[in-house]
C-alpha cells in the first residue's frame, strides 16, 4: 500500500488538512473550515464557540481553541474523535471536489505528516497516531463508489525502464499503460490535478525531459 502525506494547505493533497478553506454547515451553523468547527466544539454552547466560529483564519481558531484560559468542556477527550468525524463527514459530503479527490486515493494510506502533532498527525517520524488520516480513510472506504485501486506513475512502477523504451508499447508495459490511463481517466479533473501535483515531485530528470519532448511534439 502506498502513502500519501499531506499537511500544508498549499501543497498537494493539502485539501485534506482541516486548515483548508472548505466551509461546512453543521446543525444549521456555517463554519469557515473544519478547524473552526473542531476548535469551536471544545466550548460547545458557550460564548467561546461563537467567538471561534467567527475567527478570521483557521490558525486563529486553533490558537483560540488551544488557550487553556477558556473553559474546555469536561468530556472533550471522550468526544473529540467523534467531533472530528462529524467535521470530515460534512466536508466530504458538502464538497464534491473533496469527495472525488478522497475517492481517487483508492487504498492509499493518508497521513497527516508533521512533527507538530502526535495525535491527529504522524508526529513527523511515524510514531504519531495519525487520527485525522485514519478518519479520512474510514470515511473514504465507506463512500459510494469507493474502489480499492491505486496506481503509481510509470517511473515509480517500473523505475528501471527508460521513458522511450519499447517496453511501454508491448506486454507488461503496454498492459500497465492501458490500465493506468483508464484509471486516471475515471478520476475527476480536480483529483487528476492533485495526483500529478503530488507525484510530479518524484518525477526523475529523464522523465521530466521526456515530458518536455513529448509536449513539444504534440504542439
Ligand atoms: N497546521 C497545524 N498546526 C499544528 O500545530 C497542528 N497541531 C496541526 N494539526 C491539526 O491541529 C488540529 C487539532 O489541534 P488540537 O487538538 O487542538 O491541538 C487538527 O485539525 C489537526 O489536524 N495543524
Amino acid at each position: 500500500m502506498h502513502n500519501i502525506l499531506f499537511y500544508q494547505t498549499d501543497r498537494p493533497y493539502g485539501c485534506f488538512s482541516n486548515f483548508s478553506k472548505f466551509p461546512i454547515e453543521v446543525d444549521n451553523k456555517l463554519w469557515p473550515t473544519t478547524e473552526h468547527y473542531f476548535q469551536g466544539m471544545k466550548f460547545k454552547e458557550s460564548e467561546h464557540e461563537e467567538l471561534i466560529r467567527l475567527a478570521p483564519t483557521p490558525m486563529a481558531a486553533a490558537k483560540m481553541g488551544r488557550e487553556r484560559t477558556r473553559p474546555l468542556r469536561a468530556d472533550w477527550e471522550q468526544v473529540k474523535d467523534e467531533v472530528m468525524r462529524t467535521a470530515i463527514h460534512a466536508k466530504v459530503n458538502q464538497h464534491n471536489a473533496i469527495k472525488s479527490i478522497l475517492l481517487s486515493t483508492g487504498n492509499c494510506n493518508l497521513i497527516e505528516h508533521t512533527s507538530n502533532d502526535s495525535y491527529w498527525a504522524d508526529g513527523g517520524d511515524g510514531t504519531g497516531k495519525n487520527m485525522l488520516g485514519l478518519i479520512l480513510m474510514e470515511i473514504r472506504n465507506s463512500l459510494e463508489g469507493y474502489k480499492d485501486e491505486f496506481h503509481l506513475p510509470q517511473w515509480m512502477t517500473f523505475p528501471e525502464v527508460e521513458p522511450f523504451s519499447i517496453f511501454w508499447r508491448m506486454g507488461r508495459g503496454e498492459d500497465f499503460m492501458i490500465t493506468f490511463h483508464k484509471w486516471l481517466d475515471g478520476m475527476s479533473e480536480e483529483a487528476r490535478k492533485e495526483y500529478w501535483k503530488y507525484f510530479n515531485q518524484f518525477r526523475p530528470i529523464e522523465w521530466i525531459e521526456a515530458k518536455r519532448i513529448q509536449d513539444g511534439r504534440l504542439k
